[in-house]
C-alpha cells in the first residue's frame, strides 16, 4: 500500500475547531526536534515561518530568505512529526511576480510537505490567492503588519490605527476571504480592529499582536521560550519564566491560548 497521504490534523480539522469556536494554538517552527516537542505538547499549527531569517539565521530582517531555505526547514519539520498542521511561508520575491510564479514556487514547499502556504499582503493578493486556491493549494493571508515590507513601512509599527487604516484592513480581509483564503494572520493591529475582523469574517484568524478575539494565536518559539535577542515586541510572553522544560512551557501556551488567557491586556494594542 501507499504511505497514507496524511495522518495529520487538515485543514477540515482547523475549520471543526473554529466552528465549534475553539481556539487554534500556533507556533513558528523551523526544525525536527522542536517540532516534536510542539506535537506532543498539543500545538495545531506549526507555521515554518520566514522568522527563521531572523531567529536561525541571525539576519536583520526576513527579506533574505530563500525558497530553499525554506524547503529545507519544511522538511526538517515534517519529518519530526506526524500529526501536526504545518504551514508555510513563502519567502519574499517568490509570490510578488504573478500567479503563476506564486503557483510553481507553492507547490515546491507543498511537496516538502507543507499542507498551507501564507503570502503577506492585502486585496493585492487576492488574483494570486484566488490561482492557488482554485489549483488545490491552500492559502493563509497575512495582513496589518507585513515584516516583507518592513522597507515600505518604515518599521515594525502597528498599522490600522487610523479609522481609514482600520477601514483598509478590513476589506482586504474581506476580499482575501473572497478570494478564497483559507485562514488569516493578523499581526500588529489594534484589538479592536482584530475583533471587528474575526467577527466579520467565515474563516479562522489567527491573531499575533492583534488582541484576545482571534480564532487563534501565534508566536515566535524562540521569542515565546525567552531566547530571543534584542527588545522583543509587547505582544510577546515568555512562557519560560516559572515553567522548568520547554514541555511545560509550550504545554502552558497552548492551554493559555484554548483557555482565552493568552493574550492579556499587556499584550494588546
Ligand atoms: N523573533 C522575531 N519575532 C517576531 O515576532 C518577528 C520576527 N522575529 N521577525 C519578523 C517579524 C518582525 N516582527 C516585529 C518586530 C518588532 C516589533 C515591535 O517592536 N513592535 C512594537 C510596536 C511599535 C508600535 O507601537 O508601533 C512593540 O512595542 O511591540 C513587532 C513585530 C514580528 N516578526
Ligand atoms: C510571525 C509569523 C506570523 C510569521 O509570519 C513568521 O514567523 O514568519
Ligand atoms: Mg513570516
Amino acid at each position: 500500500m501507499d504511505r497514507p497521504v496524511t495522518k495529520r490534523i487538515t485543514v477540515l480539522t482547523l475549520q471543526n475547531i473554529y466552528r465549534e469556536k475553539g481556539k487554534i494554538a500556533a507556533l513558528t517552527c523551523y526544525d525536527a526536534t522542536f517540532a516534536a516537542v510542539l506535537e506532543n505538547a498539543g500545538v495545531d499549527i506549526l507555521l515554518v515561518g520566514d522568522s527563521l531569517g531572523n531567529v536561525i539565521q541571525g539576519q536583520a530582517s526576513t527579506l533574505p530568505v530563500t525558497l530553499d531555505e525554506m524547503i529545507y526547514h519544511v522538511c526538517c519539520v515534517e519529518r519530526g512529526t506526524h500529526s501536526v498542521f504545518i504551514l508555510a511561508d513563502m519567502p519574499f520575491g517568490t509570490f510578488q511576480v504573478s500567479p503563476q510564479e506564486a503557483f510553481r514556487n507553492a507547490v515546491r514547499l507543498m511537496a516538502a510537505g507543507a499542507q498551507m502556504v501564507k503570502v503577506e499582503g492585502g486585496r493585492h493578493m487576492a488574483e494570486t490567492i484566488e490561482f492557488l486556491t482554485c489549483r488545490g493549494i491552500p492559502v493563509c493571508a497575512h495582513i496589518g503588519l507585513i515584516p516583507q515590507s518592513v522597507h515600505q513601512l518604515g518599521g515594525y509599527k502597528i498599522q490600522g490605527k487610523t479609522p481609514d487604516g482600520a477601514r483598509q484592513l478590513l476589506e482586504d480581509a474581506l476580499l482575501l476571504q473572497k478570494a478564497g483564503a483559507a485562514m488569516l494572520v493578523m499581526e500588529l493591529i489594534p484589538a479592536a480592529l482584530g475583533e471587528e475582523i474575526t467577527r466579520s469574517l467565515s474563516i479562522p484568524t489567527i491573531g499575533i499582536g492583534a488582541g484576545a478575539v482571534c480564532s487563534g494565536q501565534v508566536l515566535v518559539l524562540h521569542d515565546m521560550l525567552g531566547i530571543s535577542s534584542g527588545t522583543l515586541p509587547r505582544f510577546v510572553k515568555n512562557f519560560m519564566a516559572g515553567a522548568d522544560s520547554i514541555q511545560v512551557a509550550v504545554r502552558n501556551y497552548v492551554k493559555a491560548v484554548k483557555t482565552g488567557e493568552f493574550p492579556a491586556h499587556e499584550h494588546m494594542f
